[in-house]
């Protein structure tokens, strides 16, 4: 679905992202493990059409899109803070992208009702964004994502701004809900047990270099990724509990 090829891109005489190239097939999530300032934002600006690149392509579909307007390229980039219209109660920041698409009222209702419940949201459809937890707000923020059935979906680290037991609970949902509606994303993260519960695919993006891996096993065995640090970690507390 998304090919990326030798995609460059350099601010003055600093090099951002050096020649990436990625091939995410439809319904795939790839789990993007990257330290602040990799080039993540710059990726995922370029992906949206709020960036151009120096070099290199981005297709979907086999088309490359590079000349293609953001608001017509179906990708939707969803950052840590999830925005929402402050004025429209959590059914309604849900149902806009249907409505402004001129869908029929009937279809609306079934189809936000589907998706609250699908988030498990039914509970808070009558409340404003001012009346929700973060975590909450960030699955209206998917929510509204989703109805339109974009093609790409991007995620910049998304849970970055939860509570760890709120994220745990986040990943769980979103990794079923990818399941669900087949989502294909990019979903970049510093996390890297985050990357492992959401990824179905793996990449680590390191100074504008990305690597692919062609399975968790490749992925873990990696160094960088830090599986093994936080696997030493854990065996020494044990130690010590004993
Ligand atoms: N518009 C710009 N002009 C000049 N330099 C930029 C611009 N945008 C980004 N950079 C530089 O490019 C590098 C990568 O930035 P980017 O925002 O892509 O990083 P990031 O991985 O998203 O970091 P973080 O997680 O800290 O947000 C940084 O060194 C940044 O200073």
């Amino acid at each position: 679905m998304l090919t990326v090829s030798l995609l460059a891109k350099s601010f003055g005489p600093t090099p951002v992202l050096n020649d990436i190239s990625l091939d995410l097939p439809t319904g795939q999530v790839l789990a993007v493990l990257g330290r602040s300032g990799c080039g993540k934002t710059t990726l995922l600006k370029i992906l949206a059409g709020l960036e151009t690149p120096d070099r290199g392509d981005v297709r979907m579909d086999g088309q490359s899109v590079l000349s293609v307007p953001p608001e017509r390229r179906q990708v939707v980039y969803l950052y840590q803070e999830p925005l929402l219209f402050p004025h429209l109660n959590v059914f309604e920041n849900v149902a806009f992208g249907l409505r402004i698409r001129h869908v029929d009222a009937a279809t609306i209702d079934q189809q936000v009702d589907a998706m609250l419940n699908d988030l498990e949201l039914s509970d808070q459809a009558r409340k404003q964004p001012n009346q929700l937890s973060g975590g909450q707000r960030q699955r209206v923020s998917f929510g509204r994502a989703l109805i339109i059935r974009p093609r790409l979906l991007l995620l910049d680290e998304p849970f970055g701004n939860l509570d760890a037991q709120t994220r745990a609970t986040m990943q769980e949902l979103f990794g079923r809900v990818a399941k669900q509606y087949a989502m294909t994303a990019l979903f970049v993260t510093h996390d890297t047990r985050e990357a492992l519960t959401i990824g179905t695919r793996f990449g680590y993006l390191d100074r504008g270099v990305m690597t692919t891996y062609d399975s968790v096993a490749d992925f873990v065995a990696d160094p960088r990724t830090g599986v093994h640090t936080e696997l030493a970690f854990w065996e020494s507390v044990q130690t010590r509990a004993v």
